[in-house]
């Protein structure tokens, strides 16, 4: 299976680097010239994956056209950019892998409901799981969830993609899988915030566990599994991201607890950090589906602005209730 990736930030040139395993020719779009000239020249992708060297097997270019001979495509371009990507790529029915974290915003649409809608022909799967790009890229062991409804299409993308450190799970079960990582991003920018403020190891471990417990209600109302929810995809990559600075998000959150404007802390930077636009479209999608989700929606009043002590004040204030509810 020929794979091509999608997207040349540090996620997507990781995992061109596990394609790559045994020099096996993988096409890279990158939407940067720098990036393109830095992988094919330096082998290297200096702007997004610095001081990882890559395999010289990795082709990247800027020009879709040059994914046209992929039997199957990563696709991991950011999701609020997914759609005017994915629209500039030619019909078709290859396999599309998507490998962003993420919600639409103004559709609400997980991304592969954004694949699914622009490319009906092409079949899905979803990869995610508690993946740190550097690491994966220095093939350090690392475990992943494949999800697809197609067993015969799955087992061919884990034969293809997986290695003894580069472990799949398989799972039938795409929404779930696309929900854990998206909503575990929002939840790593509130562990930020713990820590920035100095709340202590007690609150942080309280709101993974709350989180998780908000990320389930959302997820089941949303057609997933709680299995799912509670594998790699989810609760693995929630322990990941909520407790290392190396996550975008979670160093985020430490900004904002240090009471820092999120105006200040997104501006001019080129790393996207996926859970300060899937908030405030994940406490839409919420509302809309009557699901009560608390620390999202302290995570949005921070992203607007209000005060951490206001923020973690009112959240402290809610009425006990049921663990289980
Ligand atoms: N970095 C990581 O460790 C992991 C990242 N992910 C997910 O992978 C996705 C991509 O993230 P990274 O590769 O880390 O990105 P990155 O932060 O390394 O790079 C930013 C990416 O955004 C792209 N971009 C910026 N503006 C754009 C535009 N207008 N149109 C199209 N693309 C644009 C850039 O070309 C670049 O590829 C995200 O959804 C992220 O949550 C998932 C697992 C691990
Ligand atoms: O998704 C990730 C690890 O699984 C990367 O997290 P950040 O985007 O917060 O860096």
């Amino acid at each position: 299976m020929k794979i091509g990736v999608l997207g040349g930030g540090a996620w997507g040139t990781a995992l061109a680097q596990v394609a790559a395993r045994g020099a096996q020719p993988v096409t890279l779009w990158a939407r940067e010239d720098d990036v393109v000239t830095s992988v094919n020249t330096a082998h290297e992708n200096a702007s997004f994956l610095p001081g990882v060297p890559l395999s010289p097997s990795i082709r990247a270019t800027s020009d879709l056209a040059d994914l046209s001979d992929r039997d199957a495509l990563l696709v991991v371009v950011p999701a609020q950019f997914l759609r005017a990507v994915l629209a500039q790529l030619p019909a078709g029915n290859r396999p599309l892998v998507l490998c962003a974290k993420g919600i639409e915003a103004g559709t609400q649409k997980l991304v592969a409901e954004v694949a699914r809608e622009l490319h009906p022909a092409a079949p899905v799967a979803v990869l995610s799981g508690p993946t740190f790009a550097h690491e994966v890229a220095k093939g350090l062991p690392t475990a992943v969830t494949l999800a697809c409804e197609d067993e015969a299409l799955r087992d061919a993308l884990a034969e293809r993609l997986g290695s003894p450190t580069f472990r799949t799970y398989g799972s039938s079960d795409v929404a779930g899988a696309e929900i854990g990582g998206a909503v575990k991003n929002v939840l790593a920018i509130a562990c930020g915030v713990v820590e920035g403020a100095g709340l202590g190891l007690n609150a942080r471990a309280a709101l993974i566990a709350r989180g998780f417990a908000e990320m389930t209600r959302f997820g089941v109302a949303r057609g997933g599994r709680p299995e799912t929810l509670a594998g790699l995809s989810g609760l693995g990559d929630l322990v990941l991201t909520c407790s290392s600075t190396n996550s975008r998000n979670f160093s985020l959150g430490l900004g904002l607890g240090q009471g820092k404007a999120a105006t200040e802390l997104l501006a001019d930077r080129r790393t996207v950090a996926e859970g300060a636009a899937t908030a405030p479209v994940l406490r839409e999608a919420a509302r809309a589906a009557g699901v009560e989700m608390p620390v999202t929606e302290a995570v949005c009043a921070l992203l607007e602005g209000t005060p951490v002590r206001a923020v973690v004040d009112a959240l402290l204030a809610r009425p006990p209730r049921g663990e289980s509810a």
